[in-house]
């Protein structure tokens, strides 16, 4: 490991993260240190890490987590918060036995929320979301879940599900790489870290399509997402839906009507879903969707994008109360420090699973600074003056 970074938890274990050296590029390793039991470990690590770099910095920020600074990176990917004792690390250790650590990538500003969509089955949940990203293909994803049940003969791995063995699946759930899971109709359902960071990444707002169990899941989360449930316009009209479509034997659509009774019941629980849409007329129901996303006429959202800016390879960063200053280049000679940012982490939000949003950053440029030390050394000098010549004139 190169650029070595110590930092203790609750006085009983140390963190050691540092950049394992590949070549010239490296990636961010941990390592946890036992005090009780003169340990070293290497702690399960959730979520999706830090890709490689030639350097980084590193700093604590609180009781529960670790910034990193990402060097040659820009804004939107050269933060990422090393959580070590917070409350969902918390939770996954103990549900693991074993020591966890869990990567949260820092978002500048306001984080795109998840669209949660939810609602009996033959309802028209993907005809809708079908409907949205191939009208917005550069602003709207789906989110590809994982499912236990066997492949539709339209559907394809990996675009409309990833079609998973259950032994596989739940190894992946038990190691922690699930947002949420689902049992629904008989066969597991869930969302990955991955399935979402992918459509994010992307720059696109994530839609995920999950029964109302899932949708309770990510609401107890500290993901940010709205939540819209979408209702038949009659029960009746929902069975013709879902026999018309034919991909189900008799038996599978008696218990999805079943469970449908059970999903309807849910939709009004308090505090659960943002709004509730009915899809009798289709084109009505899309227009009214695109509404409460926000999508004017002409299709564009009133949503802005956060400033980019880079952070050099070159650089280091001091923590002062909430925020830290980051200096690029270096203290000598000609690369004398160019720039400065202050990333105020005051509003900061979230966290693993999903992102750390809320950041900061103000610009502060050194040769402003000077200057405004002159004035204020210039108005003392004159302030002093006056005092003197006041005084002299009196006595
Ligand atoms: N407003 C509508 N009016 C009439 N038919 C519709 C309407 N919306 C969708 N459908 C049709 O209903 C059927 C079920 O729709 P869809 O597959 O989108 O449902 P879903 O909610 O995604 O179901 P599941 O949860 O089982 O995946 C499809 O054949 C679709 O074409
Ligand atoms: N909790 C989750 N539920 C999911 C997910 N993906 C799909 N679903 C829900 O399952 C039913 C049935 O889907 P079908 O494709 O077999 O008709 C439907 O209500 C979906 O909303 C998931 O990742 N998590």
């Amino acid at each position: 490991m190169s650029e070595i970074f110590v930092y203790e938890f609750r006085k009983l274990i140390q963190c050691v993260i540092g950049g394992m050296e590949n070549e010239s590029n490296s990636t961010i390793g941990v390592r946890i240190f036992d005090k009780s039991t003169g340990e070293w470990m290497i702690p399960v690590v959730l979520g999706i890490k830090p890709g490689p770099s030639k350097g980084h910095s590193a700093v604590l920020i609180d009781e529960d987590r670790i910034l990193v600074v990402k060097g040659d990176s820009a804004s939107d990917a050269c933060f990422w918060f090393l959580e070590v004792n917070t409350a969902f690390v918390r939770e996954q250790k103990k549900r693991l036995g074993t020591e966890t650590v869990a990567w949260s990538r820092g978002v500048i500003g306001e984080a795109e929320k998840l669209i949660v969509i939810s609602g009996p089955s033959g309802v028209g949940k993907g005809t809708l979301i079908s409907k949205l990203t191939e009208e917005f293909p550069s602003m709207f994803g789906f989110s590809v879940s994982h499912t236990t049940r066997a492949p539709r003969t339209n559907e394809q791995n990996g675009v409309h599900y990833h079609f998973t063995e259950r032994s596989v699946m739940e190894k992946d759930i038990e190691d922690g790489k699930f947002l949420e899971f689902t049992s629904v109709h008989g066969n597991l359902y869930g969302t990955s870290v991955e399935a979402v960071e992918v459509v994010v990444d992307k720059g696109k707002r994530c839609i995920l399509d999950i029964a109302v169990q899932g949708a309770r899941s990510i609401r107890a989360s500290s993901l940010e997402a709205i939540f819209i449930f979408i209702r038949p316009p009659s029960f009746e009209e929902l069975e013709k839906r879902l026999r018309a479509r034919g991909t189900e034997t008799e038996e599978q659509i008696q218990k999805r009507l079943g469970n449908a009774r059970t999903e309807l019941d849910q939709a009004n629980s308090p505090g659960l879903f943002d709004h509730i849409l009915v899809n009798d007329d289709l084109e009505t129901c899309y227009e009214n969707l695109k509404k409460l996303l926000g999508l004017n006429e002409d299709g564009k959202t009133t949503t802005r994008k956060s400033q980019l800016f880079d952070v050099p390879l070159k650089h280091s960063i001091l923590k002062i109360d909430q925020k830290i200053l980051i200096k690029c280049g270096t203290a000598e000679g000609q690369n004398s420090f160019r720039k400065m940012f202050i990333l105020d982490l005051s509003s900061m939000r979230g966290g693993a699973p999903g992102r750390t949003s809320g950041l900061k950053v103000y610009s502060v440029d050194p040769s402003t600074n000077g200057v405004n030390v002159l004035k204020t050394l210039l108005l003392l000098v004159f302030m002093c003056l006056y005092c003197y010549i006041c005084f002299a004139n009196y006595w």
